[in-house]
């Protein structure tokens, strides 16, 4: 699922029981302009955007063998392509063929295949052909029978081992009643297994997981959504507490540092109406790991991982290590700084609620300092990566950032700022770092 489907929750389906799992459907053409890089520090490949070095896709040895790469492709060839890049980190390449988002249907893939078996079956055949792992794909049905069972079985003679058919049409949204019927139909129809999906709204615990499998005559379901809302429901043991839920996922992002962003994402999909709780409504306002840690008692965890790594030469947030990765030799303590490319990077952030309204922001403080010393202004260069931004400021021929990434470029100049007067010991770093641990 895209978004959700990321690495920590990925384990933890695995950890709870799920045989399979599935990245987030990750677009050819991002794949194509990735990298293949080991990270050593998480342990960790990471296939990284060559282009402005996000993370498109982070796998790890743990799910190897379970995890299936889901391709969002029109074209053979580039699809080849990707697969080759991932055949040897991933257990199987799967075509997505279901997704009826505009996106995805103007550029000619997901859904769009659907009404063009020639290119699918191309698609299809051209991955079978030339990877050693297996290929799967995933189809919505078409809203007649035959029609689907015709699809089915000429997808199958590409030579894919297994086929995941989402009880809907293209056209129909989740509040549709899922066709079990038709799902059923094919799996009687194709000799290869197949996946049964779109039963989410039914299943409630892991029975129902086993009732969804007899009503479709499948062997193998998909679950989306319920997974979405609390992943324990793989557990043959049944449901567990969100609260835990929430805390084993929150462990998996900090363990493989996944972007904030991200993880504040899966987390708002698992509260729903509880962000409208005082701890929901807190949460709604973190922005780093360690503030949505602190609200599941995960600090003092959080804390000595984000140590662990910084020591080990990870860079701030969920960064990129450089491919020629050399751990420093001088160990930091937290709000001490870290030179790297010349850069002083300090774990400080800034909170406005910190500043009453008649006391001076960072930015304004600092240009007060300069101007003061005689020096020319700070000036700011702001980077963005996913939503969220990190600032550089320079004075005095220094650099100066905050390790903490904020939501807006504001924000991000004012954490900047305070990393500047806490270097220069205007501000002293303990004072910020009380406030923010
Ligand atoms: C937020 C969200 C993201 C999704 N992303 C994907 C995706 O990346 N690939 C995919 O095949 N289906 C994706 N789907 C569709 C689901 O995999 C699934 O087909 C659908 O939700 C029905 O199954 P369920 O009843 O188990 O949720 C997504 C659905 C949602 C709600």
């Amino acid at each position: 699922m895209v978004r959700i489907g990321t690495l920590p929750m990925r384990l933890l389906a695995l950890d709870y029981g799920a045989d399979i799992v599935y990245c987030e459907e990750l677009i050819d053409w991002k794949l194509l302009r990735s990298e293949r890089r080991e990270n050593p520090v998480l342990g960790t490949v990471d296939f990284v955007d060559k282009t402005d070095g996000t993370i498109v896709f982070r796998t790890c040895s743990r799910e190897k063998r379970h995890v299936v790469f889901q391709l969002g492709t029109c074209d053979p060839q580039r699809a080849l392509k990707v697969a080759k890049l991932v055949e040897n980190d991933v257990a199987a390449i799967d075509v997505n063929m279901g997704c009826p988002k505009e996106f995805s249907v103007k550029g000619g893939m997901g859904s769009a295949l659907l009404t063009q078996p020639q290119k699918a079956f191309e698609i299809l055949k051209t991955l079978v052909e030339g990877v050693c792992i297996p290929v799967t794909c995933k189809i919505r049905i078409l809203p007649d029978l035959d029609n689907t069972l015709a699809l089915c079985k000429f997808l199958e003679s590409s030579g894919i081992i297994a086929l995941t058919v989402h009880g809907r049409t293209k056209e129909e949204r989740p509040q549709h009643p899922n066709h079990n019927d038709f799902i059923k139909a094919v799996s009687e129809s194709v000799s290869i297994p197949v996946i049964a999906n779109g039963g989410s709204k039914e299943i409630e615990k892991y029975e129902d997981i086993g009732k969804f499998c007899e009503e479709t005559k499948c062997t193998s379901v998909m679950l989306a959504r319920a997974a979405q809302w609390n992943c324990s429901i793989f557990r043959k043991d049944g449901l567990l507490p969100l609260d835990e839920v929430i805390s084993s996922y929150l462990r998996y992002s900090v363990d493989y540092d996944n972007s904030p962003a991200n993880t504040k994402y899966c987390i708002q999909n698992m509260l729903k109406e509880l962000q409208e709780t005082p701890r929901g409504k807190k949460f709604l306002e973190a922005q780093t790991l360690q503030q949505m840690c602190a609200l599941w008692n995960l600090s003092e965890y959080c804390y000595k991982k984000q140590l662990e790594f910084k020591e080990k030469g990870l860079l701030g947030r969920h960064t990129v290590v450089p491919s020629s990765f050399e751990p420093p030799s001088k160990k930091r303590k937290l709000g001490e700084e870290s030179e790297t490319d010349d850069i002083i990077e300090m774990k400080c952030a800034f909170y406005r609620n910190l500043y009453a309204s008649d006391v001076e922001l960072p930015k304004t403080r600092l240009l007060t300092w300069a101007r003061n010393k005689g020096l020319k202004h700070p000036v700011y260069v702001t980077q963005q990566e996913d939503k969220l931004f990190r600032s550089i400021v320079t004075l005095d021929g220094k650099k100066y950032t905050s390790s903490f990434w904020e939501k807006n470029k504001r924000r991000a100049e004012q954490g900047a700022a305070l990393v500047c007067l806490c270097a220069l010991g205007v501000v002293d770093i303990n004072t910020v770092n009380d406030a923010v641990l």
